[in-house]
C-alpha cells in the first residue's frame, strides 16, 4: 500500500531479445492509475514490443510486468495467458479497426460484452436491459449514440476507431492499451479522439503508442520516450519537448517531430 497505491502497472527490468537482436533493454516504467500514459519514440524504438510484453503476446527475456487492480492483490501479468489478462481488466485495441462491418454499431457492442462470457453463454445469452443501458451510455461517451442502428461498415474511419474504443471500454477494463489511435485521422477527428479519451480516463487508465505529437500534447499526463529499446527519458510533455536529447533523436527543431 502507500507508495504503490497510485501505480496501476509496473514494468520492471524488462529486456527482450529476438534471435540475438536486443529489442528492449532493462525498461522500467510505472503507470499511474487514471492517467493517459504515452510511449513515443522513433520507428523501431520498441514501443509495440512493450505493448506486446504488457499483454503477454511476447515473453520478456528478463523482467516482468505487474498489474495493481483497484480492488485486490497485485497480479503478475508476465507468464499469464493473453485471454486471462483481458479477464483481469487489461485490454488492447490494435491500430487497424477490427469491427464487424456487416453488423450494426449496437450489435458490435453486444458482441464485445459477450466476449468475456465464454462460448456457450455467448451463444445463448440475450442482452439484458442493464447491458443495453450500459451500451447506450458508452456510445454516448464516444459520440455514436445516434449511429447505433447503422452498419459499422458505413462508419467513417474515425468513427470506426471510436466504436472500437467503446467496444473495449464497455467491458469496464482497468487499463486500455491503444496502438496509434489517431493514425489516419484528420485534425478535427484526432482532437475529438483526445477529448473522448480524457473522458474515459476518469474510469480507467489509458496507455498509448503514438507518433502524432499534437495529440500527445493535447492529452498526455506522462510520456515515456523510448530509443533503441531503452528509456531515453520520462516526464510530462513540457519536460519531454524541452529535452535536447529527445529533440535530437526524435523531435525536429523547435520541439516538433517532422512527420
Ligand atoms: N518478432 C520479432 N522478431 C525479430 N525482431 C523483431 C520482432 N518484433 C520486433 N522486432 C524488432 O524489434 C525492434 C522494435 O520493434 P517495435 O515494433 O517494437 O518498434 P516500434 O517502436 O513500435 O516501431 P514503429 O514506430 O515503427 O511501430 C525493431 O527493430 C523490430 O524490427
Amino acid at each position: 500500500m502507500g507508495k504503490e497505491q497510485d501505480t496501476v502497472l509496473k514494468i520492471k527490468n524488462v529486456s527482450v531479445v529476438f534471435d540475438g537482436f536486443q529489442a528492449l533493454t532493462d525498461v522500467n516504467v510505472k503507470v499511474k492509475r487514471n492517467s493517459i500514459h504515452f510511449f513515443i519514440g522513433p520507428n523501431g524504438a520498441g514501443k509495440t514490443t512493450l505493448l506486446d510484453i504488457i499483454c503477454a503476446k511476447t515473453k520478456p527475456t528478463e523482467g516482468n510486468v505487474s498489474f495493481y487492480p483497484a480492488d485486490g492483490e497485485k497480479v503478475r501479468l508476465t507468464g499469464m495467458k493473453e485471454y486471462k489478462i483481458v479477464k483481469e481488466g487489461v485490454v488492447r485495441k490494435f491500430q487497424v479497426p477490427s469491427v464487424f462491418v456487416n453488423l450494426t454499431v449496437e450489435e458490435n457492442m453486444e458482441l464485445s460484452l459477450k466476449e468475456n462470457k465464454g462460448v456457450w453463454q455467448s451463444v445463448f445469452h440475450r442482452t439484458s436491459e442493464e447491458e443495453k443501458a450500459l451500451i447506450d451510455e458508452t456510445l454516448k461517451k464516444v459520440g455514436l449514440e445516434k449511429r447505433k442502428d447503422i452498419l459499422a461498415g458505413s462508419l467513417a474511419h474515425g468513427e470506426k476507431q471510436w466504436l472500437e474504443i467503446a467496444m473495449q471500454f464497455v467491458q469496464k477494463p482497468e487499463i486500455i492499451l491503444l496502438d496509434e489511435p489517431a493514425a489516419g485521422m484528420g485534425k478535427p477527428e484526432t482532437f475529438k479522439t483526445g477529448e473522448l479519451l480524457k473522458e474515459i480516463k476518469k474510469e480507467c487508465t489509458i496507455i498509448v503508442v503514438e507518433h502524432d505529437m499534437d495529440f500527445v500534447k493535447q492529452i498526455a499526463d506522462c510520456v515515456t520516450v523510448l530509443h533503441e529499446g531503452k528509456v531515453l527519458m520520462e516526464g510530462d510533455i513540457h519536460q519531454v519537448l524541452a529535452d535536447e536529447t529527445v529533440q535530437a533523436v526524435y523531435l525536429g527543431r523547435g520541439g516538433e517531430r517532422n512527420a
